[in-house]
């Protein structure tokens, strides 16, 4: 099976290319493909599928094997190989997702946008972190975020198990992220992401990042730069959508027999 690697901000996708939708991506395929000792290891999969809303169906996995609605690195990076490998032209152009259509935007080469659609503010509950409990924002940015803000910086945070978190509210479980301001629209942030674990970046969680720390500062609009565990990227929030700029690369190309 050929497939090749790529990441954004370190946040790792093995990339399937599947145009007729011909393999079979079982959750343990998926999650041998990603084992970092006995597979090529990454953080999720992508399968570049033919779509029906759009050209291009971007099919994404957990690492673990499970089902997600949306990736935001992985879009950016699903995005990138398209336009490498002459399967969309440089530009602005749609990817069917499961959380619906997604325009990404970006040039021959460079960074890569994507416009991630409105998010939603669901409420707030609390997420347990090692022996501390903080509050959080219920955010959705097509998949679910408990975006915590806090006072403490992020690496104080035990993020190598799963966060305790309110399980009727969450009943698909939930990506958890601990956000502090480090300046004027400007916040770091770390993850623990769900089917996953602990990983250098998320993009859907750098989005529901920005949204929570904008409304802890009394604001909805302008442009915040989160910084990640693997490097920083933009979230632009207008009152129509929101947007994520950053890296997105191909790093390598071959064969597997897994
Ligand atoms: N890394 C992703 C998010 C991947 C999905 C997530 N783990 C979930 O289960 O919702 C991103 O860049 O957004």
């Amino acid at each position: 099976m050929r497939f090749a690697k790529g990441h954004g901000t370190e946040n790792d996708f093995v990339i399937v290319p599947d145009p007729e939708g011909r393999i079979d991506l079982t959750p343990r395929r998926v999650a041998a493909l990603c084992n970092r000792y006995t597979g090529i290891g990454a953080d999720g999969v992508l399968r570049v599928v033919r779509g029906e809303d759009a050209e291009w169906f971007m099919d994404y996995r957990n690492a673990d094997g499970s089902v997600a609605e949306m990736c935001g690195n992985g879009l950016r990076v699903f995005a990138r190989y398209l336009v490498d490998h002459g399967l969309a032209a440089p530009g602005r152009f749609d990817v069917a997702t499961r959380a619906g259509l997604r325009t990404v935007e970006l040039g021959a080469t460079g960074h890569v946008t994507a416009d991630m659609g409105p998010a939603q503010v669901l409420g707030i509950s609390t997420a347990g972190i090692g022996d501390r409990r903080v509050p959080g924002l219920h955010v959705a940015t097509g998949n679910p975020h408990l975006a915590c803000v806090v006072e403490s910086p992020v690496e104080a945070f035990d993020l190598s198990r799963a966060p305790d978190v309110d399980a009727v509210r969450f009943p698909e479980g939930v990506n958890v992220e601990v956000i502090r301001m480090v300046g004027r629209r400007s916040v770091e942030m770390r993850v623990h992401e769900r089917g996953v674990g602990t990983t250098s970046s998320c993009g859907t969680g750098v989005v529901a990042s920005a949204v929570a720390a904008a409304q802890t500062e009394g604001e909805n609009r302008g442009e915040w730069e989160v910084r990640v565990p693997g490097g920083s990227l933009t979230v632009i929030l207008t009152a129509e959508s929101t947007y994520l700029r950053g890296p997105a690369v191909i790093i390598a190309e071959g064969e597997t027999c897994l």
